[in-house]
């Protein structure tokens, strides 16, 4: 079975995906993956230098200057996500072939509805908090700012939209005890799928 795990910025995916792996549930990291591409030696730097001039040096990409130059302009994200995307989905694939004798595999995509890969998914979950504390927690991070916020939110699909689309929604607005008990609910659930 394969099962995606998405949610908004600041929703509580990091977390929830460390909650499935002390589980002993393989979990794609697509973040992980797109900081690997993009990091010193990464297979994506000479590209992302060509395309956006003086945003990479020998220890990898100058994230917060390549997020300056792609927030807020549509027509450079597009750019950067036709250089990142197919790179992660072919260690996706990687990653299926690797665990595909496993009853479960996790994909950990931040950005799944914005990429239509929820279609060929077995079953999706979706953190989810109230809009104020997914405020609060990523106003709290360094290096945001209420603008740069604002700019993410805007290209993300928003909440309620996920939450009608998923199979299962992660409540992640309470405590880590309640989500933990969340997750485990809905594995066992999707183990009683697996059993029909
Ligand atoms: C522009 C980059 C370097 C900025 O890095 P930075 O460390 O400052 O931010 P981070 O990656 O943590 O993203 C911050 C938030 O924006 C969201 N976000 C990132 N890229 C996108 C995107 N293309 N569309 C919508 N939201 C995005 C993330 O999910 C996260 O919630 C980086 O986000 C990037 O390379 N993005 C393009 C690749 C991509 O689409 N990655 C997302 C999933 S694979
Ligand atoms: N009940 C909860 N469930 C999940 N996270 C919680 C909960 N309560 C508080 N948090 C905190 O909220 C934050 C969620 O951040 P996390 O990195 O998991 O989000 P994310 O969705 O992966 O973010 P991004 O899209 O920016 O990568 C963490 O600091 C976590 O400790």
């Amino acid at each position: 079975m394969i099962v995606g795990l998405t949610g908004s910025i600041g929703m509580g995916k990091s977390t929830v995906a460390e909650m499935l792996r002390r589980q002993g549930i393989p979990v794609f990291d697509a973040d992980a993956e797109v900081r690997r591409l993009q990091g010193p030696g990464g297979l994506l730097i000479q590209a992302i230098e060509a395309m956006f001039p003086g945003t990479t040096s020998a220890s990898g990409v100058d994230r917060p200057a390549l997020g300056a130059a792609v927030f807020g302009d549509a027509a450079a994200l597009a750019r950067l996500e036709a250089l990142v995307h197919p790179a992660v989905a072919r260690s996706r694939r990687l990653f299926l072939r690797r665990y595909r004798s496993r009853p479960i595999a996790v994909l950990d995509i931040p950005l799944l509805f914005e990429t239509g890969g929820h279609r060929r998914l077995d079953a999706v979950l979706v953190v989810s908090a109230p809009a104020w504390k997914q405020r609060r927690r990523v106003l709290a991070r360094p290096g945001m700012t209420p603008a740069k916020f604002a700019r993410i939110r805007a290209i993300q699909v928003p909440d309620a939209v996920k939450r009608r689309s998923a199979d299962f929604v992660i409540p992640t607005g309470g405590t880590i005890g309640q989500t933990r008990a969340s997750v485990r609910a809905i594995l066992a659930c999707l183990a009683a799928r697996r059993g029909r």
